[in-house]
């Protein structure tokens, strides 16, 4: 059974329709990257995914027990308050030494432990973020545009403490991302929206499909292949 699938999915909000017909599911321990255009309902299929958008049409099936890491789009915490990493991850609920130690070595933000919230540079910042949503330890972790704001090699770095998130803890992981070039290489798959399913499959595939060339051009071809030159890790199933 796959860990969560929408079955048909079509939401509407104020009378337009966001989403229509889309239909996904998730496996376990895979990397999964929405791409799309400004408004192509993103963020309202994670948002279905989790329950807090309510479908009109088609379903949401999730494993029995799933649980979920979600870290919304835009989320900053106040820097204003005097707030320390650690303080912060055991907000609302008090956690266990272990759990947060355990989410922030995960993260790759245990040196980060005891700073000010305030104090932390765009990455620290998403990588505590990614910490908080790793607490309880989820089967599947959903981002939101998670390197908003984080230069080039900063996403890079990124996306690759989420796989390495991925192999040591076997989570699936779908993300939102706007940098095509960038977070394709380090998925199993895309899928392409733009309020319904574009074209989905290995990132290669994606971006030379004609569907994705229409919404995005052919620009990020080459910048995928330069990309995948500077790859220093392997995947089972990278494309050659
Ligand atoms: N709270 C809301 N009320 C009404 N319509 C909304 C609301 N939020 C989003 N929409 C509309 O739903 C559609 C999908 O928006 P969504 O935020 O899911 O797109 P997105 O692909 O995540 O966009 P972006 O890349 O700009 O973040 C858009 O037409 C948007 O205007």
């Amino acid at each position: 059974m796959s860990l969560i699938s929408a079955e048909r999915l079509t939401v509407r909000r104020d009378g337009r329709v966001a989403l229509h017909h889309v239909s996904l599911a998730i496996e376990p321990g895979e990397i999964v990257t929405i791409v799309g255009p400004n408004g192509s309902g993103k963020t309202t299929l994670l948002k279905a995914l989790i329950g807090a958008e309510v479908p009109s049409e088609g379903r949401i099936v999730r494993q029995p027990g799933l649980s979920i890491g979600y870290v919304p789009q835009g989320l900053r915490p106040d820097a204003t308050l005097p707030m320390t990493v650690k303080r912060f991850l055991s907000l609302p609920a008090r956690r266990s030494k272990a759990e947060l130690n355990s989410a922030l070595e995960h993260a790759g933000a245990a040196d980060l432990a005891d700073r000010q919230l305030a104090d932390l540079s765009g990455g620290q910042t998403q990588r505590v973020l990614l910490a908080r949503a790793l607490l309880g330890a989820p089967q599947l972790l959903l981002l939101d545009e998670p390197t908003t704001g984080l230069d080039q090699p900063g996403s890079a770095a990124f996306y690759r403490r989420l796989e390495a998130v991925r192999n040591e803890t076997g989570c699936a992981v779908l993300l939102v991302s706007h940098e095509l070039h960038v977070v394709m290489s380090a998925s199993d798959r895309v899928i392409c929206l733009n309020g319904h399913v574009c074209c989905e499959g290995r990132p290669d595939a994606v971006a030379s499909a004609p569907e994705y060339r229409a919404l995005f051009g052919t620009g990020t071809g080459g910048a995928l292949a330069l990309y995948r030159h500077e790859h220093d890790h392997s995947h089972d199933h990278a494309a050659e």
